[in-house]
């Protein structure tokens, strides 16, 4: 099965990086969680009710058309009709929510260990910050079933099942989405198919990843930080959000705007990958997650990324008009997510022309 985790073996991680906060048990906010810059952040329009992401209906006629135009102007939209059955989504929810709501001890059996990628555990971002956030998630990658079998030994299957039937799903509505994007861009059929590119499989599938992303109510909210400001390092994210909101854009010359959760819904956003490979025209959105006083927030991510030895180029793909020169050096999947791991949001300039 497809794992991304190979790519991830040369950063380890401390432990102090890996373990979440027993939530349950912390009644104020601790000083490690309290970010000193909050005032900036309730303050930097996100209130601005105008702004909202684009809606897209996958059924749409012009859906290429509408989705290119979307992710040049924001980097996300909303997508209606995506033909997910709701009961699935619902189902991995539940599942997600069951497991976040277990003991810290027994979660911490699942704990991701240092030079892993998979598991129980805080944003890998968060190395990058002096605070912690108040987040915890479980990341999938290829078959969750020995990760479960170490908190449920005698009864994985009702929540394997469901990751890996959305895994499916996903996957398959992530192809459509690449087709649509890969046409608006005018990628070449051999760039289009990932011709000549494998994965640590050996098969030239794509890389993918669930991330399973629990905030719980927080004693604080004006001083926490749910999930830091970051870009993905994905070609694209799926998201579905439950219905407490928190997650939010930034755009240009406006700012923060929230991204409010329809639960019928989900949302796509650009990620790095994409970024490269369409030199710059469809920009990597900036987001975060802010959290709340009263209410749990929950989502689950998909990241879809080219395999690992595939070669992220602008130069080669066809993107470039006439005369247009790549804005990037080329790198292989696995070379970008060491740069993101070691370097942040300072990766893309690392490989800026
Ligand atoms: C496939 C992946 C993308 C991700 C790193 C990961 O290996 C699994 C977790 C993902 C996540 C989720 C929260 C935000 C993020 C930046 C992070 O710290 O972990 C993303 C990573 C990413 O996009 O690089
Ligand atoms: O919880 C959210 O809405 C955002 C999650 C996210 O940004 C991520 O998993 O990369
Ligand atoms: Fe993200």
């Amino acid at each position: 099965m497809v794992t991304l985790s190979e790519a991830y073996r040369d950063h380890p991680l401390h432990l102090h990086h890996i373990i979440p906060l027993d939530f349950s048990s912390a009644g104020t906010l601790p000083e490690t969680h309290a970010w000193p810059e909050l005032d900036d952040f309730a303050t930097n329009g996100c209130s601005n009710g105008q702004k909202s992401i684009p809606v897209i209906d996958l059924k749409d006629p012009n859906a290429m058309e509408v989705i290119g135009i979307a992710c040049e102007k924001w980097g996300v939209f909303e997508l209606r009709n995506h033909e997910i059955p709701l009961n699935l989504i619902e189902e991995v929810d539940f599942q997600a929510k069951r497991f976040f709501a277990l003991p810290s001890q027994n979660k911490l059996k699942a704990l991701r260990s240092p030079g892993g990628a998979t598991g129980y555990g805080v944003a890998r971002i968060s190395p990058f910050f002096s605070k912690y956030m108040w987040h915890e998630g479980f990341t999938i990658m290829g078959s969750p079933v020995d990760l479960a079998k170490r908190i449920w030994p005698n009864d994985y299957a009702p929540f394997c099942d469901p990751m890996e039937n959305y895994q499916k799903q996903m996957k398959h509505l992530s192809e459509q989405l690449k087709h649509l994007i890969f046409n608006f861009l005018d990628i070449s059929n051999e760039a289009k198919n990932w011709v000549g590119s494998t994965n640590s499989s050996g098969s030239g599938c794509a890389c993918t990843a669930i991330q399973l992303n629990s905030y719980p109510s927080c004693p604080d909210p004006n001083r926490a930080m749910g999930l830091a400001p970051h870009t993905d390092t994905s070609l694209f994210t799926i998201l579905h959000q439950s219905n407490t909101n928190g997650l939010q854009i930034f755009k240009d010359e406006v700012g923060w705007v929230p991204v409010n959760p329809d639960p019928t819904a989900l949302v796509v956003n650009t990620g790095d990958i994409l970024h490269i490979m369409s030199n710059g025209r469809f920009r990597s959105v900036l987001h975060r997650v802010m959290v709340n006083g009263t209410r749990p927030r929950y989502s689950v991510a998909y990241f879809y990324s080219p395999p690992l030895n595939y070669v992220v180029s602008a130069s080669s793909n066809g993107v470039l008009k006439s005369g247009e020169l790549a804005r990037f050096h080329s790198v292989t999947v696995k070379e970008y997510i060491g740069l993101k791991a070691k370097n942040l949001e300072k990766a893309l300039c690392l490989i800026t022309i």
